[in-house]
């Protein structure tokens, strides 16, 4: 456990809570993802969590374009949990009187099938346990959140383990101003935009990675807000930018991009990493 402070999106009794007791006592909280990454940018924090993936809805955008446009973080260390959603209200009640939920965009969407049956309006809020601030605060409709969030605002467990499939697990990095050393275990996480949109572009690219028997774990594209037809991609590989081989498929590859970020090698996780 590290003394530092570490900052999560809030409040207490979030996901992205409990993924950041893993890493450390001293937790401040902040209402949303960019201000996660403005305390550790200004050095309020030492470190963040945010998510950046979940197994069913994918990636967490705001994460990955805020990595990308606003801020010059490093991923330091990858922390995967699993996600099990419960509807929450002020009173007990069953889940046919619930008319109006609130949660996370994220939250929402892996609940989807489940409030469609149910005919439940679905509201977002900046958080899952914001969410169930506000049922309490107001002691009307309900909140998708975790147990600790029902125990933290003194709300009912109306339902359990509401989400798609029981699969669900999210994927949260933790950002400092600098990535991890070579482990021998580890994962690289780039983006890059390509020159120009012609026939094999992607390929030439991702053919450095094949050509070298580099097994990548993740590809993602984003637009790069410059117009339709415009993206940054997100890889992620198995190895450490240090590592030989990688260190020179990545000057490679940032001589055929026109844009290129490296956002860190970071330990593979494993379940005994923060204990
Ligand atoms: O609202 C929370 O509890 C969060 O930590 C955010 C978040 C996310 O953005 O993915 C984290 C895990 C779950 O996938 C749902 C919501």
């Amino acid at each position: 456990m590290v003394e530092y402070k570490v900052a999560f999106l809030g409040p207490q009794g979030t996901f992205s809570h409990e993924a950041a007791s893993l890493v450390s006592d001293n937790l401040v909280s902040y209402c949303s993802i960019q201000s996660v990454m403005a305390a550790v940018e200004s050095g309020e924090c030492v470190q963040g969590i945010v998510p950046i993936e979940n197994s069913i809805e994918g990636p967490v955008n705001l994460t990955l374009d805020s990595l990308i446009h606003n801020f010059d973080l490093k991923i330091k260390n990858e922390i995967v949990i699993p996600i099990n959603h419960n509807l929450l209200a002020a009173r007990d009640m069953s889940v046919d009187e619930v008319e109006n939920v609130y949660s996370h965009s994220q939250a929402l969407g892996q609940c989807q099938p489940y409030l469609e049956r149910h005919g439940i309006t679905a509201h977002y809020t900046l958080s899952t346990a914001a969410a169930a601030k506000r049922v309490a605060e107001t002691g009307q409709d309900a909140a998708i959140g975790t147990l600790k969030a029902a125990e933290l605002y003194n709300l009912k467990v109306i339902d359990t383990n509401i989400q798609e499939n029981f699969n669900n697990e999210t994927r949260f990095v933790v950002l400092d101003s600098n990535d991890s050393p070579i482990t021998g275990k580890d994962k690289t996480s780039i983006s890059f935009s390509l020159f120009e949109d012609k026939p094999g572009g992607l390929y030439e690219i991702l053919s450095l990675f094949a050509k070298n028997d580099i097994n990548l774990t993740k590809i993602e594209s984003r637009p790069s807000k410059e117009g339709l037809g415009h993206y940054i991609f997100f890889i992620d590989l198995e190895g450490h930018r240090l590592d030989d081989d990688i260190s020179l498929i990545l000057k490679d590859l940032e001589r055929n991009t026109s844009f290129f970020k490296i956002l860190g090698s970071y330990p593979i996780f494993r379940d005994d990493l923060f204990k």
